[in-house]
């Protein structure tokens, strides 16, 4: 393991506090996400320029290469000989041992269940942990060509608790004009006890290892920390669904001349969707929808190449995992419209009436027909009527375009994405990210 050298986590995405009257008002903050802009502020606000020991080494976008549009775009270091890839793991301190997490096993599941609900990603305030479902991880985890030995923990020798995890799951990202087999790196969680001795570090390596003997040399993830180098930054809007309990734990606050009555009234929704012909999808709409996304995906820089399978895993209504609704053109029976959004609960931390936060994140959208905040709105009456809390989205794809008109407010946490070796010219605008990370 390498030198002590701490750095603060902070949440991937965080729930953040809103204020209940300024949100909807507020929402024409600074969108200025160039990467000089974000690594420049960062710095500024380190006071220092922050040291990467581990970052520095790793065929990543590096601080001192910002603005250089000289350099190609494409992959960092060419492939190696898969011969020459280091054929054993790498080493960990003595007292602890790798584990391949078999997440079809129930007591394996149960496990990193635990280890994330305990120790994975909590706002800056310590007042909310990430709460992801035994099936939402089956499901996030066990894809199409999925690879188990990419499921990676680290056990204690002794006692076998697990004590650390990281994943990896294949996909295909499409860079501009070019579909790259790639790693989707995730959950990436060191035990509250282990943290700062330098043990991501391993972990990260350990992976790319992994990913290296199956040939493929390229990755995506994503981050609420700012490290060597983001692609793009983006913000997480939320929507109150029941702002009487997001007021009451803390996720958000009444505003200044609001009273309850007024704030509930100005989130209600209808009871039932608006737009005719909107229908949960189903297993017989896989071709449709795949057409309707892979033509809608194609817009942005960064975005997955979906076939037909993937969409059936990704996109395929999983009770308490993922919800997809689509349009059927009463007329014609066309599949012109599409929107989906994940289930991600969160533990409130400390608070005597509620434990749970229900979440629903916003997943992938198509409208080409239904006005696209007219198609969101009957999303947010499908996540009312399933009893969410909160609505999230991110600043991604066509999202601004509802954002303010549906009641969203913006949240004050970033999420950053990154490429591992592969570099792009530019930053990316969030408006020109095609990608959902889970
Ligand atoms: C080709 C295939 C390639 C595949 C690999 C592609 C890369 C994948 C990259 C991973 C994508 C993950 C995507 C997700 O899952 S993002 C979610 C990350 N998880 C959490 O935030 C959960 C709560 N926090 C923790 O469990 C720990 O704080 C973690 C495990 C995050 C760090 O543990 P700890 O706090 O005990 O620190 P350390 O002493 O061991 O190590 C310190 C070093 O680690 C760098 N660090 C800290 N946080 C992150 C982070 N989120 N991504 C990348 N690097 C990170 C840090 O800058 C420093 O390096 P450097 O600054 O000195 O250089």
């Amino acid at each position: 393991m390498e030198e002590n050298n701490s750095q603060s986590d902070s949440p991937k995405s965080k729930p953040d506090l809103i204020d209940l009257n300024t949100e909807i008002s507020n929402s024409n903050n600074n969108n200025d996400t160039s990467l000089e802009t974000i690594v420049r502020s960062f710095q500024d606000s380190m006071s220092v320029t922050k040291q990467h020991k581990f970052w520095e080494t790793q065929p990543v976008g590096q601080y001192k290469d910002v603005g250089d549009t000289s350099l190609p775009e494409g992959p960092i270091e060419p492939p190696t000989p898969l011969s020459e890839v280091k054929q054993e793991p790498y080493n960990l301190p003595a007292a602890y041992e790798w584990t391949t997490c078999d997440m079809s096993f129930g007591e394996t599941c149960d496990e990193v269940y635990l280890l994330l609900k305990n120790n994975y990603v909590e706002d800056d305030e310590n007042m909310f942990r990430f709460n992801y479902s035994k099936e939402f991880l089956t499901w996030a985890l066990c894809v199409p060509g999925y690879y188990k030995n990419w499921h990676i923990g680290v056990r204690a020798k002794g006692s076998k608790k697990l004590v650390a995890f990281i994943t990896g799951i294949p996909a295909r990202i499409r860079v501009n004009d070019n579909v790259v087999k790639m790693a989707e790196i995730n959950f990436l969680c060191v035990h509250k006890k282990l943290r700062s001795k330098r043990l991501a570090p391993v972990m990260i390596k350990e992976v790319t290892r992994r990913v290296h003997l199956e040939n493929i040399w390229q990755a995506a993830y994503t981050a609420g920390v700012v490290i060597p180098t983001p692609v793009a930054t983006c913000q997480y809007w939320h929507r109150s669904l029941n702002p009487k309990k997001l007021i009451d734990v803390g996720f958000s606050r009444l505003g200044a001349r609001m009273t309850m009555s007024r704030t509930i009234k100005l989130y209600k929704l209808p009871d039932s969707t608006f737009t005719s012909g909107f229908r949960k999808m189903e297993l017989r709409d896989v071709p449709a929808v795949t057409r309707l996304l892979r033509n809608y995906l194609e817009k942005f820089v960064v975005a997955p190449d979906l076939d037909e399978n993937d969409v059936e895993h990704w996109l395929l209504p999983h009770e308490d995992v993922v919800n997809s609704y689509l349009v059927e053109s009463p007329e014609n029976h066309e599949i012109t419209d599409f929107c989906s959004f994940y289930t991600l609960p969160s533990s409130i931390l400390g608070n005597q009436s509620y434990s749970t936060l229900k979440a629903a994140y916003s997943y992938y959208n198509v409208a080409t027909k239904t006005p696209l905040a007219q198609l969101m709105n009957d999303a947010l009456i499908m996540a009312k009527q399933k009893d969410f809390d909160v609505f999230n989205a991110l600043d991604v794809m066509h999202n601004e375009g509802f954002l303010k008109d549906l009641k969203f407010g913006p949240g004050d946490g970033q999420l950053h994405y990154y490429l591992y070796n592969y570099r792009i010219r530019k930053a990316l605008k969030p408006s020109e990210l095609g990608l959902v990370l889970l």
